[in-house]
């Protein structure tokens, strides 16, 4: 706005052409205020108006078209913005290494192969389809506050032809949110989680990071049983489409039960590090209301597996659905823990959107005393039943523990699983190498030491009512299959 007022301020001294000069000023001086008025108005009413038309001129004119991705979105946008970011850093991570001058690691499950990005004001291209587009790493101006202190938001800039439009924001843009989230999947630090409760509700805490060593090669189980499972749990991994055709939630439950000692946990570690799920193990005696355990399920992201270890000691959920139905805040109030139709409901509730698959893995040591409808399909899709180690499993066992394929005294052990009921526990503690031994003998000494604990076993079988035992033994066997 321009100031009249200095005109004002050259005045001579009053006479004839004083006076007249004064006229003038004066005069100038009101067109200058009505001209500053217009335009007060004008742009008080116009002035948006103007600036877009100003902006479409320049844009039409610019061949360019860009998109920024920011780290962390001003209006309240959550973690979908921190998700998109993440997932474009992973996938210009393969782009950057051999373009950007200067690059930076980020913190990463192996150490020796580091994530790197590009660091701050760097860019790279890439070219999908033929198409080059520009990636730029940009920091937004001050967005802190009074409470938070000064940061500034960082975004990635997408910039590519406007011709290109529809091909970059439709195909490319979800190549790039893919391909960055499968790289970043198989990189990422697994973690584990628990929950605790509070006079304010009920959360997850970070436990640790996950690195339990379990994986599907070393767990004694027989092949084809093992392939199955893996089978199973890619396709679940990978069924996005499949879920979103047939209108089902992308979620799937496990149910493993068998003695102790036959692997149950390992398993979901072996699973965990298969699909590269964090794991939320869930205490359901800490939960103090269905209310408090439907809003720690809907907390539990996608990609990741809710375990719920011995459900039926977890909990006095096992046999309280009739007296629940008929009165369940009543029952809630005097338990003041979980309900089994609470469970159920929540099991049932637990949504999961197109962004990534949720798993839910339960175990139990005494399948028969779980009700019924928690185990039915839908809510436990798979049954797996784990058992006494087979001869299958113990050759597992031995290759792992002992680095042996072949032995004279595999035969005798054979016989000796058929008649004894050794969990996989059992033979692996058997096997463990202590002073090396097992590198002196060829691992005779400790297939000898194992060979007594199964003639021990079969002993111990045969003394104490080794009928019935034979016959549970072989219950479970029979049910042994995957459902
Ligand atoms: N199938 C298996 N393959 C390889 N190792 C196994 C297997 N089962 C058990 N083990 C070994 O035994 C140990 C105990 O197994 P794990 O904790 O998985 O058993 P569990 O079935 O979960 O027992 P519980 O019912 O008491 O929780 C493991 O640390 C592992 O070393
Ligand atoms: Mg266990």
């Amino acid at each position: 706005m321009v100031n009249p007022l200095p005109f004002m301020g050259h005045q001579g001294s009053p006479g004839h052409e004083g006076m007249s000069q004064m006229g003038l000023g004066m005069a100038i001086a009101a067109t200058m205020v009505v001209l500053t008025m217009f335009q007060q108005f004008l742009f008080s009413h116009f002035g948006g108006y103007l600036e877009r038309c100003l902006r479409k001129l320049v844009s039409s004119m610019d061949p360019y078209v860009q998109i920024r991705f920011t780290e962390e979105s001003t209006d309240g946008g959550g973690p979908k913005n921190y998700e998109a970011y993440a997932a474009i850093e992973t996938y210009l991570s393969s782009k950057c290494s051999a373009q950007a001058p200067r690059l930076k690691a980020n913190s990463v499950r192996d150490i020796n192969a580091p994530v790197l990005c590009v660091d701050d004001g760097e860019g790279v291209s890439d070219e999908f389809n033929g198409v080059t587009v520009w990636w730029h790493l940009g920091k937004e101006k001050d967005q802190g506050d009074i409470y938070r202190g000064s940061r500034r938001n960082r975004y990635y800039a997408l910039t590519f032809r406007k011709k290109n439009r529809k091909m970059v924001v439709g195909e490319y843009v979800r190549h790039v949110m893919e391909e960055g989230k499968a790289v970043a999947a198989s990189h990422r630090q697994l973690k584990l989680y628990s929950n605790s409760s509070s006079e304010h509700g009920a959360y997850w805490n970070y436990i640790m990071d996950f690195d339990h060593p379990a994986k599907f090669e070393t767990l004694a189980m027989e092949k084809e049983k093992k392939e199955e499972i893996i089978d199973d749990l890619y396709r679940f991994s990978a069924g996005r489409d499949y879920y979103r055709r047939i209108g089902k939630p992308w979620k799937r439950g496990y149910l493993l039960y068998g003695p102790p000692g036959t692997g149950k946990s390992t398993m979901i570690a072996a699973m965990a590090n298969l699909l590269s799920y964090d794991v939320y193990d869930l205490e359901l005696t800490a939960v103090l209301s269905n209310a408090a355990l439907k809003r720690l399920l809907n907390r539990i992201p996608c990609n990741s597996i809710l375990v719920i270890e011995d459900i039926d000691c977890s909990s006095k959920i096992t046999n309280q659905r009739e007296m629940n139905n008929q009165d369940e805040d009543k029952t809630v109030k005097i338990l003041e823990k979980v309900t089994l139709s609470g469970l159920l409901n929540c099991i049932d509730g637990l949504f999961s959107a197109n962004d990534g698959g949720r798993l839910m893995v339960f175990t139990t040591n005494n399948v028969d005393a779980l009700d019924s409808a928690l185990v039915r399909r839908g809510r436990m899709d798979k049954h797996i039943p784990m058992t006494y180690c087979g001869f299958e499993a113990f050759t597992m066992l031995a290759k792992n523990y002992l680095r042996i394929e072949e032995h004279e005294l595999f035969g005798r052990i054979e016989e000796l699983l058929k008649g004894s009921s050794v969990t996989p526990a059992d033979v692996a503690e058997t096997l463990i190498e202590r002073g090396g031994k097992a590198e002196d003998c060829g691992g005779e000494y400790y297939l000898n030491k194992l060979i007594r604990v199964l003639e021990e076993n079969c002993e111990a079988k045969k003394s104490i009512g080794g009928e019935m035992l034979e016959k549970k033994g072989k219950g479970e066997l029979e049910n042994g299959e995957c459902n």
